[in-house]
């Protein structure tokens, strides 16, 4: 698990703004953040930034994508070999925007661990968290695709939801840490996240196109459970 929790996750996605300096400007913002705060942070930016981002800050960064590919053959693959290389702590598998099938999940858990690299892999349904936490995934982001870039949290709509994701793992496989997304933008739906029982919870379009990230980060670090 190379992973900190609590933590608040910041998702770059493709925004336009998050594309190379602006993403590094972001990513240094989250960094003042943590050091002014404490808080801790995982940082997901666009794939031909990831090493930019790991080269000039020092954190937690993960990957939006990897591939259940090996050294070799592969063209436009992304080789978990070369995530680790470029100083990558994790990746996140079967998001909403970039579906695997169950078996690519599956692949895709085994090589993160070759290699450990921490996996989070999206789930919508707590029945689809249940199957996929028999693969044994170091993270389970339950997101409802209706949800993101939303005001909608599910940690303030479908609180009970959360509540039962939790449960289910708890009984299946503690071991694997919860992670809630899918229109997370404020303070109080962060707080609503750990007092539900999440390890985790993170945004993407509430931070990668927020006017002052910086305010909007630092409210949220307040959030975090110490
Ligand atoms: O990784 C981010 C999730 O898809 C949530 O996106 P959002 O924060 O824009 O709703």
């Amino acid at each position: 698990m190379t992973h900190t929790y609590p933590y608040f996750g910041v998702n770059f996605k493709v925004y336009p703004n998050t594309i190379g300096e602006g993403g590094l400007e972001l990513a240094k913002t989250v960094e003042r953040v943590h050091e002014e705060t404490g808080a801790n942070f995982v940082v997901t930016p666009q794939i031909p930034d990831l090493r930019l981002i790991t080269s000039e800050t020092d954190l937690t960064v993960s990957s939006p994508h990897v591939d259940p590919v090996s050294p070799g053959r592969g063209i436009g693959k992304v080789l978990p070999e070369t995530l680790a290389d470029a100083g990558i702590a994790g990746a996140t598998i079967n998001h909403a925007e970039n579906r695997d099938t169950l078996t690519d999940i599956a692949k895709k858990i085994d090589r993160c661990n070759e290699v450990g690299l921490d996996s989070s892999v999206c789930v919508d349904s707590i029945e689809m968290g249940e199957a996929v936490a028999a693969f044994d995934p170091d993270a389970l982001i339950y997101e409802k695709p209706e949800d993101i870039s939303t005001d909608r949290a599910i940690t303030t709509t479908h609180p009970e939801r959360v509540e039962r994701f939790v449960e289910m793992i708890e009984s299946t496989n503690p071991r694997t840490k919860v992670l809630v997304g899918g229109g997370i933008r404020t303070a109080e739906h962060v707080r609503a996240a750990f007092e539900l029982g999440a390890d985790a919870t993170g945004a993407a379009s509430a931070i990668s196109t927020a006017d002052d990230p910086y305010e909007r980060l630092t409210e949220i670090a307040g959030a975090l459970p110490e």
